[in-house]
């Protein structure tokens, strides 16, 4: 996937300021503004770092400026903002651009709003948190996660919860092939009764020096991963909504947390109430990008081809029947993975969806704010 570019509907450079108004030297470059990573986004405030990672790092409140219009900014986006980036109390600063954008997570259009609408920017990695157990894993909803990271442009690494519970292998079989990475981690109480998460710093390792966001359905032990891996995620979370002027407990926003101890700059971004992604402008091709081997078998298919298990004179069919033995074996599986997700795509209905109404989520900002965002489909 690497270097591959996705765009999105604001994608494109953001339009100088329309009307009357005169337009000063620094408009539209802002040449003095600081450079910021938005980590939080709530009701048209958001959470930015000025000089992330830099020396004079800094976490301050910005708005959007007038000229963005109604561009969306997402957790992960870098901009540029101007006037008090100082971070001091009560100051607010006004974000003037957004930079274009490496990776975009949609979440799933509903009824309500037929946009995919981005949720998240540059990341590069989806955890899909899984519990092996109470509650069941869903391989539908993990098979849609992988559709999505792949189509932008971000790799999947399956953290599978609970395995003190259950055995991960059967799961772990069904998604190695895909190219999907996993990690699994267990609870384990001591002697003492002391409990505590094993499995951590292989996670830590597959997370480091990189942006991962998390989902994960109610109860499969996300907060219980975010908490261990940042030590003062409540306090984080919590310094970000007194920024943003709400209570410490009510944020269902996404916001991204900095991993301490990683190494190399690490962020996590938690997207409470995000379930599904939105599949609807995944093309199959593009899918099929995420699969090197087969994609460049694919190029003898006939033009137009889906490459579905219905698909007249498919030429995975005839590579997978060239082999012999265990290599077919291997080569039927690695097709059928690949179908499998195919049809998580194509799909119009997902068998085993949350039975449960979704939470309610409000990462949307201003004149955009949406209801109920993250319902399966
Ligand atoms: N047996 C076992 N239980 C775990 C493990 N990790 C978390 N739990 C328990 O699973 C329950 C749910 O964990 P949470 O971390 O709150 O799950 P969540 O995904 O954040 O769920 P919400 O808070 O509803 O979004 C809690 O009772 C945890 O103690 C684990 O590895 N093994
Ligand atoms: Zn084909």
């Amino acid at each position: 996937m690497a270097g591959r570019r996705t765009y999105d509907e604001r994608d494109v450079r953001v339009r100088p300021g329309r009307g009357s108004r005169p337009r000063t030297k620094q408009r539209p470059e802002h040449a003095d503004a600081d450079r910021a990573l938005v980590v939080a986004v709530d009701r048209g405030r958001y959470g930015v770092l000025v000089d992330p990672d830099g020396p004079d790092e800094r976490r301050a409140t910005a708005m959007k400026a007038r000229e963005l219009g109604r561009e969306r900014v997402v957790p992960g986006d870098l901009v540029d903002v101007v006037g008090d980036t100082s971070g001091a109390e009560g100051s607010l600063s006004r974000i003037v651009r957004i930079t274009q954008r490496r990776t975009v997570l949609r979440r799933t259009a509903d009824d309500a709003d037929p946009v995919e609408r981005v949720i998240v920017a540059n990341a590069d990695r989806l955890v899909v948190v899984t519990a092996m157990a109470d509650p069941e894993p869903r391989t539908r909803m993990i098979d849609r996660c992988v559709v999505a990271a792949y189509d932008a442009g971000m790799d999947v690494l399956l953290a599978l919860t609970k395995g003190d519970l259950a055995d991960p292998e059967p799961l772990v079989a069904l998604y190695r092939p895909v190219g999907v990475e996993v990690v699994v981690t267990r609870r384990e109480v001591d002697a003492d009764g002391t409990r505590r998460i094993v499995g951590l710093d292989a996670l830590r390792a597959a997370l480091a020096g990189r942006t991962s966001v998390l989902v994960g359905h109610s109860g499969v032990g996300k907060s219980t991963l975010v908490n261990a891996l940042v030590p003062d995620a409540l306090r984080a979370v919590g310094a970000v909504n007194d920024v943003t002027g709400r209570g410490r407990h009510t944020s269902t926003s996404a916001v991204a947390l900095r991993v301490p101890d990683a190494g190399a700059p690490t962020w996590v971004i938690d997207t409470p109430g995000v379930r599904s992604f939105g599949l609807a402008h995944v093309e199959p091709g593009h899918l099929l990008g995420a699969f090197a081997d087969l994609a460049a078998v694919a190029e003898a298919c006939p033009r137009g081809c889906t490459h579905a298990a219905d698909a007249p004179d498919c030429a995975l069919d005839e590579w997978v029947a060239a082999a012999t033995g265990d290599e077919r074996e291997a080569r039927a599986a690695r097709v059928g993975s690949f179908r499998r997700l195919l049809a998580s795509r194509l799909g119009t209905t997902d068998a085993d969806a949350d039975p449960t109404p979704a939470a309610p989520t409000t990462a949307d900002d201003g004149p955009d704010a949406r209801g109920p965002a993250g319902a399966d489909g």
